[in-house]
């Protein structure tokens, strides 16, 4: 059958009513520039290409660092495994100015980069909402790039990639890659200078699409074709989420508590060590806790539960038969048994997974009757938020707090 040949491998399209189109935007050519890959309802017209999932080769050396594996080595197995996929969305299509639709800004987790959940952003895009998915540059991401002015730029030879370079020939490319734990060195420190660095580039990508939505001209250090004037007046600056996996999820809680204008946060396997439990009251709005069943520790989930509240509505659901890759798109792109040994794959079918994630995120009813080949392996059972060791697969998770954005 299918799950044997690796024909059926490749990061799922959207499932909703829209086509979805991608571009990159850099403000700022400096590393404290705003930097994010948009997804977005576009036209259906023109079948413009998809680009790659890895933009360049300095991604998978830094995956290697992150891995801790050798770079020469590592970039060929990555290559050779994933060098081949594509983000399934068109590549600078023309936004779809039909309706005002709702914005979430997500965050990466620790040692991935802005391309790397498309499958969850091209979904939400595909139902109608404008996903910037930002790219940190507090050296948790694998990679990530900006520039540096420099007038002798002309005596060393740029690298040229297909879908990048920037609009004047004077800026540098310079590159920053994941940054280890330094032996001694304390992690939470690092970490809570990181969560809150990660917060204020949420919050410059949220203002910078409102000026966008403003009408404001922004300039783009990345050549591009597409035409960001056309994004004017088309956001619904009332429904505004914030929405990260892992250590973005903690980047979910640091943004609430910042910036109101973010409606309600939806947090996937959160990793809460990087927070000050301090800021937790300050948290006021609606927050929905999307877990995997094997990323779960008493201590995570007991600070998870600090944020319960009767008044402001929290919700947690845990997804049985998921682990932590679950929600990446790396769960896509291996076969069953590299999947399993490299924990990318849980128990459950990767797409049901995902499914159930994005349904849950998007309060739409799952369906009961799963077809008996990716069935889950149990039966679910009932999850609120106090009995935090329940594990649910799916009811109708009609999350309250989520309505208000969603
Ligand atoms: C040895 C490395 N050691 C570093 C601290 C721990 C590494 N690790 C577990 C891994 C990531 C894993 C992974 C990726 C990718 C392949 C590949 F082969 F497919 F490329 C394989 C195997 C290795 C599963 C995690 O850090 C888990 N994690 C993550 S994983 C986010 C991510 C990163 C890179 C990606 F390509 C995709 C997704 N995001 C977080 O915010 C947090 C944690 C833990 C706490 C907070």
């Amino acid at each position: 059958n299918a799950s044997c040949h690796n024909n059926h491998l490749g990061i799922p399209a959207g499932k909703g009513p829209h086509q979805v189109g991608c571009a990159d935007l850099m403000v700022g050519h400096t590393v404290q520039g705003t930097f994010f890959r948009l997804y977005y309802p576009c036209q259906t017209s023109e079948a413009s290409e998809k680009p790659d999932w890895i933009p360049c080769r300095e991604y998978f050396n830094g995956l290697a660092d992150f891995m801790k594996m050798s770079r020469t080595l590592s970039e060929r197995i990555f290559n050779y495994l994933f060098g081949s996929y594509k983000i399934p969305a068109a590549w600078n299509a023309s936004f779809k100015p039909d309706d005002k639709y709702p914005v979430v800004i997500f965050s990466h987790g620790l040692g991935a980069f802005r391309t790397l959940y498309s499958a969850i952003c091209a979904e939400l895009a595909s139902q109608g909402f404008v996903v910037a998915a930002v790219e940190h540059r507090d050296e948790s991401a694998s990679a990530t790039f900006y520039y540096q002015e420099n007038n002798e730029a002309e005596q060393r030879p740029h690298a040229v990639h297909q879908n990048f370079r920037p609009i004047s020939n004077n800026l540098e490319e310079e590159w920053m890659y994941y940054r280890a734990l330094k032996p001694g060195e304390l992690e939470f420190p690092l970490r809570n200078r990181q969560v809150k660095q990660r917060a204020d580039e949420c919050i410059r990508a949220l203002n910078l699409l409102i000026d966008i939505n403003a009408g404001k001209s922004v300039e783009n250090v990345l050549q591009s074709t597409f035409d960001w004037t056309t994004l004017e007046n088309c956001m619904d600056l009332c429904r505004i989420a914030i929405m990260g996996h892992s250590f973005g999820g903690a980047t979910v809680i640091e943004c609430l508590c910042k910036e109101v204008k973010f409606k309600c946060g939806i947090a996937l396997d959160t990793w809460m060590f990087p927070l000050d439990e301090e800021i937790f009251p300050s948290v006021k709005q609606p927050i929905f806790f999307i877990n995997s069943e094997k990323f779960q520790w008493a201590g995570n989930i007991i600070r998870m539960k600090k944020l319960d509240s009767a008044v402001i509505p929290r919700k947690m659901i845990t997804i049985k038969g998921t682990v932590h890759q679950s929600f990446p798109d790396f769960t896509f792109l291996t076969g069953n048994w590299i999947g399993k040994i490299l924990k990318l794959k849980g128990e459950i079918d990767p797409h049901v997974a995902m499914d159930l994630c994005n349904r849950s995120s998007l309060k739409k009813p799952a369906n009961l009757i799963v077809p008996q080949t990716v069935a889950p392996t149990s039966v679910s059972a009932k999850v609120s938020f106090a009995n935090l060791t329940s594990l649910v697969i799916f009811t109708q998770v009609m999350v309250s707090s989520v309505k208000l954005v969603i």
